[in-house]
């Protein structure tokens, strides 16, 4: 865990070595300061002037003025090195997720993951960069904390190790409970806040079918399920807090006792009594946050362990041979499942340059994931072979393939939330002309060049389902890919909006392998061949 998260920290070297020095010295003036205070006091002990008092007093507020700053310093470069520690990690982990097969990604829920996936990078970075650097102040302060003890008094010594030992005893005691704990809760947590989000996530389908209790029922049941996780491990917590809590304060009376009993003979000094008790007190503190920084490790590994979980899904392979020109593609005995579900079997078909297919089937027989497939999105999945002219589509940089060669236009086209123009151009440099030319083939009002700066809102609920569709269409067009995939384009078009997308279609169909898939006989009828799956 150490290793994995200094990968993320050491990004920012400068700052953290400054945060380090600035603690070593922070840990000093802690150390320093109830020191000067007990020969503060023993100045009374012998006779002394008013300014010598006075100029200790002094001393004694520069000190204090200068651990603020310190501290203050130190805040804002632990917040500078931590945010962008997490952001680092968070990026990492969500840039391996897009390489996995979106099988595995489909299968979750995205707020659940993006909840834990947050959470997660920041513990297990705070433990990193605060917990363990504190750990490292803690022990070096309780050990010269301990040094000055022993010097002072070894009656006091014995019982600020005996202490130390039983801090160590309790911690292994509570140690696998407040894992398990941490791990309960953290699972719970992440599924509460995507119930959560599910309530305004699906807000329309809630009020139109009447959902509203079965929904909150879901969420109340989700947060009683949180709530006993949260309360089992609060309570883990609380108890080994309150243990430790008692053996501290047997220890500080046993402290009283010793300390008081040598004032009243008269060996030992008041200061040094002072000097003895704060030293002692701050030891207890030590010792609690060495021991907290053991519980804090038990839920930062937790955090560890799920982060390594994800970045252990293995990555969708892919090959490296880019294809600019494409004359055929080679479907061969293609079979496919999803988990144990035989979805695709035995389909072999041989597609040319030049041609438009109709692809048909029944609900569920496969249409939508043989045009993932083709897009490349299922390469470790697919049994058979899918030649794309004499390469076989494992050996193929599908990231290249698709950005320059091979397009899709989804059953259920995504908008960005942005202009019409942006949604079309997908941010690249595109001749505008020919962007024009497309959206004239429609001639619908609301792609009009007066409306290409017309925002589209987060939802796409502002565009109607058949002007999605022809954003979709359009924006393939104009990318002019040699290999064209329409997945029932014009489903929530009207008859004209059809009529013009076969026109569209007539248009741009030489040297270009066109699949449109439709239960749309007048559609279909226009193709140059069918497939039927
Ligand atoms: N990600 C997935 N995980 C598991 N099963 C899936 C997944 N996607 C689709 N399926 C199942 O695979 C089968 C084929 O789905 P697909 O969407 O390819 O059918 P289709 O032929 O396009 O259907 P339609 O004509 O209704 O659009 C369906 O039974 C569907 O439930």
């Amino acid at each position: 865990m150490i290793k994995f998260c200094s990968k993320y920290v050491f990004q920012y070297k400068i700052e953290y070595g400054i945060y380090f020095l600035l603690g070593i010295i922070l840990c000093g003036l802690n150390t320093f300061i109830p020191a000067a205070m007990g020969q503060f006091i023993n100045m009374f002990n012998v006779e002394t002037t008013y300014s010598a008092m006075l100029k200790f007093i002094f001393l004694l507020l520069l000190l204090y003025v200068g651990k603020e700053i310190v501290c203050y310093v130190n805040k804002i470069l632990y917040i500078r090195i931590q945010t962008n520690a997490a952001f680092s990690l968070n990026f990492e982990i969500v840039n391996h997720l897009k390489k996995v097969s979106p099988l595995v990604i489909g299968r979750t829920d995205l707020s659940y993951l993006s909840q834990r996936i947050n959470n997660d990078a920041n513990d297990v970075l705070i433990f990193f960069i605060s917990s363990l650097t504190e750990l490292i102040f803690s022990v070096f302060s309780a050990g010269i904390i301990l040094f000055m003890i022993w010097k002072m008094d070894s009656i006091a010594f014995i019982v600020t190790m005996f202490l130390l030992a039983l801090y160590f005893f309790i911690y292994i005691g509570f140690k696998k409970r407040i894992y398990n704990c941490s791990y309960g809760m953290k699972e719970e947590k992440s599924n509460f806040f995507s119930r959560l989000q599910e309530q305004l996530e699906k807000i329309e389908f809630i009020k139109i079918h009447s959902m509203d209790s079965f929904f909150l029922n879901r969420l109340v049941a989700s947060y009683q399920k949180l709530y006993r996780s949260i309360f089992k491990q609060q309570a883990t917590i609380q108890a080994f807090a309150n243990l430790e809590g008692i053996v501290g304060a047997i220890s500080v009376c046993i402290l009283l006792w010793i300390g008081g009993k040598k004032i009243l003979t008269g060996d030992m000094q008041i200061g040094y009594f002072y000097m003895i008790s704060v030293y002692f007190n701050m030891i207890l503190e030590y010792g609690k946050e060495i021991v907290a920084y053991g519980q804090e490790y038990q839920e930062a590994y937790v955090s560890f362990e799920r982060i390594k979980s994800i970045l252990e899904i293995k990555e969708q392979s892919k090959g490296c041979i880019r294809l600019n020109e494409i004359k055929q593609i080679r479907i061969q005995d293609l079979n496919f499942a999803y988990d144990q579900k035989e979805t695709i079997k035995s389909f072999s078909t041989n597609l040319k340059k030049g041609k438009v297919y109709g692809l048909k089937g029944e609900n569920g027989c496969g249409k939508s994931t043989l045009i993932k497939i083709l897009m490349g999105m299922y390469v470790d999945e697919y049994q058979g072979n899918i030649i794309w002219n004499d390469t076989e589509m494992r050996n193929l940089d599908m990231d290249y393939i698709r950005e320059h060669v091979i397009s899709v236009t989804e059953q259920e086209p995504t908008l960005i939330a942005d202009t019409i123009y942006n949604n079309i151009a997908l941010y690249r440099k595109l001749d505008v002309k020919c962007i024009q030319r497309a959206v004239d083939c429609f001639g619908d009002s609301i792609l009009k060049r007066d409306n290409w700066d017309l925002q589209i809102n987060e939802k796409s609920s502002n565009i109607s389902g058949g002007e999605k569709q022809k954003i979709a269409i359009i924006r393939q067009v104009v990318q002019d890919g040699q290999v064209m995939i329409f997945d029932e384009p014009t489903s929530a078009m009207d008859e004209s909006g059809k009529k013009q997308f076969l026109q569209l279609i007539d248009q741009i169909k030489n040297h270009k392998i066109i699949i449109i898939v439709s239960h749309d006989n007048a559609i279909l009828n226009t193709c140059d061949e069918i497939l039927i799956l």
